[in-house]
Protein backbone atom coordinates (compact mmCIF):
# COMPACT_ATOMS: atom_id res chain seq x y z
CA UNK A 1 0.00 0.00 0.00
CA UNK A 2 0.89 3.40 -0.77
CA UNK A 3 2.65 4.99 2.49
CA UNK A 4 1.62 8.72 2.98
CA UNK A 5 4.21 11.44 1.71
CA UNK A 6 4.94 12.35 5.39
CA UNK A 7 6.13 8.82 6.10
CA UNK A 8 8.69 8.80 3.05
CA UNK A 9 12.14 8.53 4.80
CA UNK A 10 14.62 11.54 4.43
CA UNK A 11 17.67 10.12 3.14
CA UNK A 12 19.95 11.78 0.85
CA UNK A 13 20.10 9.24 -1.88
CA UNK A 14 16.82 7.50 -1.80
CA UNK A 15 16.39 7.41 -5.67
CA UNK A 16 13.12 9.55 -7.01
CA UNK A 17 11.83 6.03 -8.48
CA UNK A 18 11.55 5.38 -4.64
CA UNK A 19 10.22 8.54 -3.29
CA UNK A 20 7.57 8.49 -6.47
CA UNK A 21 6.48 5.01 -5.41
CA UNK A 22 5.81 5.40 -1.79
CA UNK A 23 3.43 8.47 -3.36
CA UNK A 24 1.40 7.23 -5.69
CA UNK A 25 -2.17 9.03 -5.35
CA UNK A 26 -1.15 11.42 -2.74
CA UNK A 27 0.88 14.45 -3.03
CA UNK A 28 4.67 14.94 -3.87
CA UNK A 29 7.16 15.76 -0.36
CA UNK A 30 7.95 19.71 -0.54
CA UNK A 31 11.40 19.97 -1.71
CA UNK A 32 10.37 18.85 -5.17
CA UNK A 33 7.68 21.44 -5.35
CA UNK A 34 8.39 23.70 -8.09
CA UNK A 35 6.18 26.84 -8.93
CA UNK A 36 6.40 27.13 -12.33
CA UNK A 37 4.38 26.89 -15.84
CA UNK A 38 5.23 24.21 -17.27
CA UNK A 39 3.05 24.27 -20.74
CA UNK A 40 5.14 24.39 -23.95
CA UNK A 41 4.07 24.72 -27.55
CA UNK A 42 4.11 22.20 -30.22
CA UNK A 43 5.63 23.82 -33.11
CA UNK A 44 5.74 22.91 -36.82
CA UNK A 45 8.81 24.54 -37.58
CA UNK A 46 11.25 23.01 -35.40
CA UNK A 47 14.47 22.33 -38.37
CA UNK A 48 14.71 18.64 -39.44
CA UNK A 49 18.06 17.87 -40.94
CA UNK A 50 18.70 15.48 -42.88
CA UNK A 51 22.33 13.63 -42.34
CA UNK A 52 22.43 11.61 -45.18
CA UNK A 53 22.45 14.49 -47.27
CA UNK A 54 24.48 16.47 -44.93
CA UNK A 55 26.96 13.84 -46.02
CA UNK A 56 26.32 13.41 -49.26
CA UNK A 57 29.02 13.43 -52.24
CA UNK A 58 26.23 14.95 -53.99
CA UNK A 59 27.87 18.62 -53.60
CA UNK A 60 24.53 20.34 -54.91
CA UNK A 61 22.50 18.27 -51.90
CA UNK A 62 25.15 18.74 -49.25
CA UNK A 63 25.38 22.35 -49.63
CA UNK A 64 21.63 22.90 -49.34
CA UNK A 65 21.06 20.83 -46.29
CA UNK A 66 24.76 22.90 -44.84
CA UNK A 67 22.68 26.02 -45.52
CA UNK A 68 19.60 24.58 -43.43
CA UNK A 69 22.34 22.94 -40.98
CA UNK A 70 23.40 27.06 -40.56
CA UNK A 71 20.06 28.80 -40.62
CA UNK A 72 19.00 25.87 -37.21
CA UNK A 73 22.19 26.51 -35.86
CA UNK A 74 21.42 30.77 -36.12
CA UNK A 75 17.81 30.46 -34.96
CA UNK A 76 17.19 27.36 -32.84
CA UNK A 77 20.40 25.93 -32.10
CA UNK A 78 18.27 22.94 -31.99
CA UNK A 79 17.26 20.41 -34.82
CA UNK A 80 15.79 16.93 -35.20
CA UNK A 81 18.58 14.63 -37.08
CA UNK A 82 16.89 12.37 -39.39
CA UNK A 83 19.01 9.58 -40.99
CA UNK A 84 21.43 9.55 -39.51
CA UNK A 85 22.26 5.71 -39.67
CA UNK A 86 22.26 4.81 -36.14
CA UNK A 87 20.23 1.54 -36.25
CA UNK A 88 16.75 1.55 -33.73
CA UNK A 89 18.22 -1.43 -32.28
CA UNK A 90 21.17 0.33 -31.12
CA UNK A 91 19.00 3.15 -29.42
CA UNK A 92 16.65 0.76 -27.98
CA UNK A 93 19.62 -1.68 -26.48
CA UNK A 94 20.62 1.47 -24.90
CA UNK A 95 17.00 2.19 -23.40
CA UNK A 96 16.67 -0.60 -22.22
CA UNK A 97 20.09 -1.46 -20.14
CA UNK A 98 19.92 2.06 -18.72
CA UNK A 99 15.80 1.44 -17.16
CA UNK A 100 17.94 -1.58 -16.22
CA UNK A 101 20.38 0.17 -14.19
CA UNK A 102 17.34 2.13 -12.48
CA UNK A 103 15.44 -0.83 -11.22
CA UNK A 104 18.19 -2.05 -9.16
CA UNK A 105 18.64 -1.66 -5.75
CA UNK A 106 19.26 1.67 -4.55
CA UNK A 107 22.04 0.52 -2.27
CA UNK A 108 23.34 -0.85 -5.67
CA UNK A 109 22.86 2.84 -7.43
CA UNK A 110 24.41 4.24 -4.12
CA UNK A 111 28.20 2.81 -4.85
CA UNK A 112 28.49 5.39 -7.51
CA UNK A 113 27.09 8.33 -5.68
CA UNK A 114 28.42 11.61 -6.82
CA UNK A 115 31.55 13.02 -4.78
CA UNK A 116 32.52 15.73 -7.24
CA UNK A 117 31.38 17.14 -10.54
CA UNK A 118 33.47 14.89 -12.75
CA UNK A 119 33.46 11.71 -11.39
CA UNK A 120 33.60 9.34 -14.39
CA UNK A 121 30.30 7.01 -12.80
CA UNK A 122 27.52 9.18 -11.19
CA UNK A 123 24.60 7.99 -10.06
CA UNK A 124 22.22 10.08 -8.11
CA UNK A 125 19.00 11.70 -7.79
CA UNK A 126 17.29 15.12 -7.31
CA UNK A 127 19.40 18.55 -7.65
CA UNK A 128 21.17 19.20 -10.85
CA UNK A 129 24.06 21.50 -10.34
CA UNK A 130 24.06 22.36 -13.79
CA UNK A 131 21.21 24.75 -14.11
CA UNK A 132 19.47 27.99 -12.55
CA UNK A 133 17.68 26.92 -10.42
CA UNK A 134 19.98 24.79 -7.51
CA UNK A 135 17.58 24.83 -4.44
CA UNK A 136 14.78 22.77 -6.30
CA UNK A 137 14.96 18.92 -6.05
CA UNK A 138 14.42 17.52 -9.87
CA UNK A 139 11.86 14.89 -9.79
CA UNK A 140 14.74 12.42 -11.98
CA UNK A 141 17.28 9.78 -11.32
CA UNK A 142 20.26 10.18 -13.35
CA UNK A 143 23.14 8.00 -14.41
CA UNK A 144 26.25 9.79 -15.92
CA UNK A 145 29.09 8.24 -17.62
CA UNK A 146 32.02 9.21 -18.92
CA UNK A 147 32.53 7.41 -22.34
CA UNK A 148 35.35 8.62 -24.59
CA UNK A 149 38.44 9.45 -24.17
CA UNK A 150 38.06 6.57 -21.26
CA UNK A 151 35.32 4.54 -21.49
CA UNK A 152 33.98 3.93 -17.62
CA UNK A 153 30.57 1.84 -17.31
CA UNK A 154 29.32 0.50 -14.11
CA UNK A 155 29.11 -2.97 -12.85
CA UNK A 156 25.75 -3.75 -13.30
CA UNK A 157 23.31 -4.42 -15.41
CA UNK A 158 25.98 -6.66 -17.48
CA UNK A 159 24.09 -5.76 -20.58
CA UNK A 160 25.29 -1.98 -20.25
CA UNK A 161 28.68 -2.26 -20.84
CA UNK A 162 28.40 -3.25 -24.55
CA UNK A 163 25.43 -1.46 -26.24
CA UNK A 164 26.93 1.58 -24.54
CA UNK A 165 30.40 1.08 -26.08
CA UNK A 166 28.51 0.77 -29.09
CA UNK A 167 26.39 3.46 -29.09
CA UNK A 168 28.82 6.04 -27.66
CA UNK A 169 31.03 4.98 -30.84
CA UNK A 170 28.36 5.55 -33.33
CA UNK A 171 27.07 8.86 -32.08
CA UNK A 172 31.22 10.19 -32.56
CA UNK A 173 30.96 9.62 -35.76
CA UNK A 174 27.69 11.51 -36.05
CA UNK A 175 29.39 14.43 -34.30
CA UNK A 176 32.36 14.18 -36.18
CA UNK A 177 30.31 14.82 -39.24
CA UNK A 178 28.43 17.49 -37.66
CA UNK A 179 32.09 19.37 -36.74
CA UNK A 180 33.08 18.84 -40.15
CA UNK A 181 29.56 20.50 -41.55
CA UNK A 182 29.97 23.34 -38.77
CA UNK A 183 33.32 23.74 -39.54
CA UNK A 184 32.41 24.70 -43.50
CA UNK A 185 29.41 27.12 -42.14
CA UNK A 186 31.92 28.77 -40.47
CA UNK A 187 34.26 28.80 -43.61
CA UNK A 188 37.22 27.16 -41.35
CA UNK A 189 39.53 25.06 -43.51
CA UNK A 190 38.62 21.54 -43.74
CA UNK A 191 39.79 19.63 -40.12
CA UNK A 192 40.75 22.80 -38.47
CA UNK A 193 38.12 22.37 -35.57
CA UNK A 194 38.93 18.50 -35.40
CA UNK A 195 42.64 19.21 -35.19
CA UNK A 196 42.37 22.56 -32.68
CA UNK A 197 39.88 20.80 -30.81
CA UNK A 198 41.83 17.19 -30.76
CA UNK A 199 38.66 15.38 -31.33
CA UNK A 200 40.44 12.00 -31.91
CA UNK A 201 40.81 12.51 -28.27
CA UNK A 202 36.78 13.79 -27.59
CA UNK A 203 35.19 14.08 -24.09
CA UNK A 204 31.56 12.55 -24.45
CA UNK A 205 29.58 11.76 -21.31
CA UNK A 206 26.85 9.70 -21.06
CA UNK A 207 23.82 10.56 -19.59
CA UNK A 208 20.44 8.87 -18.79
CA UNK A 209 17.84 10.37 -16.84
CA UNK A 210 14.85 8.84 -15.37
CA UNK A 211 11.81 10.35 -14.71
CA UNK A 212 8.98 8.50 -12.35
CA UNK A 213 5.31 8.99 -13.11
CA UNK A 214 4.24 12.02 -10.98
CA UNK A 215 0.87 12.51 -8.90
CA UNK A 216 1.50 15.94 -9.37
CA UNK A 217 2.95 16.80 -12.80
CA UNK A 218 2.48 20.38 -13.06
CA UNK A 219 4.41 21.12 -9.63
CA UNK A 220 7.53 19.93 -10.29
CA UNK A 221 10.49 19.75 -12.94
CA UNK A 222 12.09 17.09 -14.42
CA UNK A 223 15.14 18.89 -14.87
CA UNK A 224 15.09 22.27 -14.70
CA UNK A 225 16.07 25.17 -17.76
CA UNK A 226 20.17 25.05 -18.50
CA UNK A 227 22.45 24.83 -21.39
CA UNK A 228 24.35 22.02 -21.75
CA UNK A 229 27.96 22.43 -21.83
CA UNK A 230 30.16 20.03 -25.01
CA UNK A 231 29.78 21.45 -28.00
CA UNK A 232 26.61 19.27 -29.31
CA UNK A 233 24.36 17.11 -27.40
CA UNK A 234 22.38 13.84 -28.63
CA UNK A 235 19.32 12.74 -27.20
CA UNK A 236 16.69 10.02 -27.72
CA UNK A 237 14.53 8.81 -25.31
CA UNK A 238 11.67 5.87 -25.02
CA UNK A 239 9.09 7.74 -27.04
CA UNK A 240 7.33 9.98 -24.14
CA UNK A 241 7.10 13.87 -24.66
CA UNK A 242 8.93 15.89 -21.98
CA UNK A 243 11.74 17.75 -23.79
CA UNK A 244 10.69 21.28 -24.02
CA UNK A 245 13.20 24.15 -25.73
CA UNK A 246 13.01 27.66 -25.12
CA UNK A 247 12.77 29.82 -28.84
CA UNK A 248 12.62 33.64 -28.64
CA UNK A 249 11.49 33.25 -24.99
CA UNK A 250 8.87 30.67 -25.21
CA UNK A 251 8.72 27.05 -24.75
CA UNK A 252 8.66 24.48 -27.50
CA UNK A 253 7.77 20.91 -27.54
CA UNK A 254 9.87 18.65 -30.25
CA UNK A 255 7.30 16.19 -29.82
CA UNK A 256 6.19 14.90 -33.42
CA UNK A 257 9.46 14.57 -34.31
CA UNK A 258 10.28 11.47 -36.79
CA UNK A 259 10.22 7.99 -35.16
CA UNK A 260 14.20 7.09 -34.52
CA UNK A 261 15.70 10.84 -34.71
CA UNK A 262 17.96 12.11 -32.67
CA UNK A 263 17.44 15.14 -31.02
CA UNK A 264 20.59 17.36 -31.06
CA UNK A 265 21.09 20.73 -28.96
CA UNK A 266 24.34 23.30 -29.55
CA UNK A 267 26.32 23.41 -26.02
CA UNK A 268 28.08 26.29 -24.58
CA UNK A 269 31.73 25.60 -26.17
CA UNK A 270 29.88 25.58 -29.52
CA UNK A 271 28.84 28.68 -28.43
CA UNK A 272 32.38 29.88 -27.11
CA UNK A 273 34.60 28.20 -30.45
CA UNK A 274 31.61 30.32 -32.93
CA UNK A 275 32.37 33.50 -30.90
CA UNK A 276 28.34 33.73 -30.63
CA UNK A 277 27.46 32.89 -33.71
CA UNK A 278 25.61 29.44 -32.41
CA UNK A 279 24.33 30.17 -29.22
CA UNK A 280 23.72 26.97 -26.41
CA UNK A 281 19.99 26.68 -26.09
CA UNK A 282 18.23 26.25 -22.70
CA UNK A 283 16.23 23.48 -22.43
CA UNK A 284 14.22 21.71 -19.86
CA UNK A 285 12.27 18.48 -19.20
CA UNK A 286 8.62 18.07 -17.45
CA UNK A 287 7.50 14.71 -16.56
CA UNK A 288 3.53 12.88 -16.63
CA UNK A 289 1.36 11.19 -13.96
CA UNK A 290 1.01 7.95 -15.86
CA UNK A 291 4.42 6.41 -17.56
CA UNK A 292 8.17 6.24 -16.34
CA UNK A 293 10.62 8.68 -18.88
CA UNK A 294 13.64 8.24 -20.10
CA UNK A 295 15.79 10.51 -22.13
CA UNK A 296 19.32 9.32 -23.11
CA UNK A 297 21.70 11.84 -24.09
CA UNK A 298 25.44 11.75 -25.01
CA UNK A 299 27.32 15.38 -24.45
CA UNK A 300 30.09 15.73 -26.97
CA UNK A 301 32.92 18.06 -26.21
CA UNK A 302 36.53 18.45 -27.05
CA UNK A 303 39.23 16.82 -25.97
CA UNK A 304 39.78 17.59 -21.83
CA UNK A 305 43.22 19.29 -22.60
CA UNK A 306 42.14 21.12 -25.43
CA UNK A 307 41.88 24.91 -25.37
CA UNK A 308 38.63 26.08 -26.37
CA UNK A 309 38.19 29.83 -27.12
CA UNK A 310 36.57 31.22 -30.39
CA UNK A 311 38.28 30.09 -33.06
CA UNK A 312 41.66 32.19 -34.29
CA UNK A 313 40.35 33.08 -37.78
CA UNK A 314 36.60 34.17 -36.27
CA UNK A 315 37.90 36.51 -33.88
CA UNK A 316 40.32 38.01 -36.81
CA UNK A 317 36.81 38.22 -38.72
CA UNK A 318 34.60 39.37 -35.95
CA UNK A 319 37.80 42.15 -35.20
CA UNK A 320 37.13 40.88 -31.09
CA UNK A 321 37.02 37.56 -29.08
CA UNK A 322 33.75 37.59 -26.73
CA UNK A 323 34.83 34.59 -24.36
CA UNK A 324 37.86 33.65 -23.02
CA UNK A 325 39.97 30.76 -23.84
CA UNK A 326 40.03 27.86 -21.20
CA UNK A 327 41.12 24.06 -21.13
CA UNK A 328 38.03 22.32 -22.17
CA UNK A 329 37.84 20.19 -18.58
CA UNK A 330 38.26 22.92 -16.62
CA UNK A 331 35.65 24.76 -18.41
CA UNK A 332 33.23 21.95 -18.04
CA UNK A 333 34.52 21.49 -13.81
CA UNK A 334 34.02 25.47 -13.74
CA UNK A 335 30.05 25.25 -15.30
CA UNK A 336 29.01 22.19 -13.26
CA UNK A 337 30.11 23.29 -10.07
O1 LIG B 1 15.11 14.60 -20.48
C1 LIG B 1 15.27 15.39 -21.38
O2 LIG B 1 14.56 15.38 -22.39
C2 LIG B 1 16.35 16.45 -21.28
C3 LIG B 1 17.54 16.03 -20.46
C4 LIG B 1 18.64 17.04 -20.49
O3 LIG B 1 18.50 18.12 -20.98
C5 LIG B 1 19.96 16.73 -19.89
O4 LIG B 1 20.13 15.65 -19.30
O5 LIG B 1 20.88 17.56 -20.02
FE1 LIG C 1 20.40 19.15 -21.26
Amino acid sequence: MAAPTSQVPHHQSLSVKAVAESCIQSSVPSKYLFVNDINGSPSDSIPIIDFSLLTSTNLHHRSKALQELDKACVEWGFFVLVNHGIPETAMKSLIDGSLEFFELADEEKQRYEPKSVLDPIMSGNGSMPNSESHKILAWRDFLKISVHPTFYCPEKPETLREVLRDYSERVRNVFRELVEAVSENLELEQGYMDDVLKLDACFQRFVANYYPPCPQPDQVMGTPPHVDYGLFTLLIHNGLPGLQIQHNGDWFKPDHSPPNSLIVNIGRHLEIYSNGRYKGIKHRAVVNNHSPRISIIIVNGAAPDAIVGPAAPLVERDGRALYRPMKFIESVEAMLT
